[in-house]
């Protein structure tokens, strides 16, 4: 098995659980009543790059990351820094998120959220929406095509946007014929787990100007941000350099300064 299929296989026992605690239905009905989403989309498609701001505590490459003893108060300090969305990570048994977390956060920060997780089922969908997100990661590598255009209509029929992920040109064509408006281009190979800045580059141009571009993963610093927006990002999703810094919100400061420069180059909608 991959690690991206044990990490799956994972997310379905924990689902199958959640889905015994509370019936499809039921959750339905919680997520129609939940309050109505923010247009995370648009917040990533503003005049300068925008820094989508993580909050995880491990990773499967690098095992712990950060002792995120309150990631309330991360998440706040991600806002006051100029976070255009935040992520949180819900996963547990690999990346130790929780949607107790996602809760945490959402209790104390108006950006858009973004839940992100390995969604295969429509449940983890209206799942996100119950607690209040704004946005759901859909990974291409993860799901069939089918399975891929249904999830991305449950989602925008739910009034939230997709950051769909992709890895190489193949599955970049896949998220465009599913209809992907906002694509995310992780450099993180998710086979090997490792980080090769250079796929942003090479597969960002081959994407239509209209679609809003995220570079995923390996974001150390403002150098990495501005390489990133040379190539025409959007926005930039950074986890790791920002809570193992030491000190998340001064870093996410300087990054944001670094993307909001006249130096800086635009987004080339
Ligand atoms: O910590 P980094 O290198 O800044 O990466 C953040 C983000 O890209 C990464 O967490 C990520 C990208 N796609 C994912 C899918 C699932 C879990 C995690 C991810």
């Amino acid at each position: 098995m991959s690690v991206l299929e044990e990490i799956i296989a994972g997310v379905r026992a924990d689902l199958a659980e959640r889905e015994k605690a509370l019936p499809f239905d039921e959750l339905k009905v919680l997520a129609a009543k939940a309050a109505p989403p923010r247009d995370a989309a648009g917040a990533l498609r503003e005049s300068s790059i925008g820094v989508i701001a993580e909050v995880k505590r491990r990773s499967p490459s690098k095992g712990e990351l950060a002792q995120i003893a309150d990631p309330a108060g991360l998440a706040k300090d991600y806002e006051e820094a100029g976070a255009r969305v935040i992520s949180v990570l819900t996963e547990q048994r690999r990346f130790g998120g929780s949607l107790a977390d996602f809760d945490a956060v959402r209790a104390v920060v108006d950006v858009p959220l973004l839940r992100k997780d390995f969604v295969v089922s429509p449940y983890q969908v209206h799942e996100a929406r119950a607690h209040g997100a704004d946005m759901v990661l859909l990974i291409v590598a993860a799901l069939e095509q089918n399975a891929l255009v249904s999830l991305l209509d449950r989602v925008e029929s739910l009034g939230m946007a997709a950051l769909v992920e992709v890895h190489n040109a193949e599955e970049a064509d896949r998220a465009l014929e599913a209809g992907a408006q906002v694509i995310g281009i992780n450099a993180r190979n998710l086979h090997t787990l490792e980080v090769d800045r250079d796929v942003f580059g090479r597969l960002a141009p081959g994407l239509p100007f209209d679609v809003t571009k995220v570079a995923e993963s390996g974001v150390r610093g403002p150098g990495d941000l501005m390489a990133y927006a040379g190539h025409g990002a959007d926005a930039v999703l950074v986890g790791e350099g920002l809570v193992a810094s030491g000190d998340p919100k001064g870093s996410l400061i300087k990054l944001v300064t670094a993307g909001s420069h006249p130096a800086c180059p635009r987004p080339s909608r």
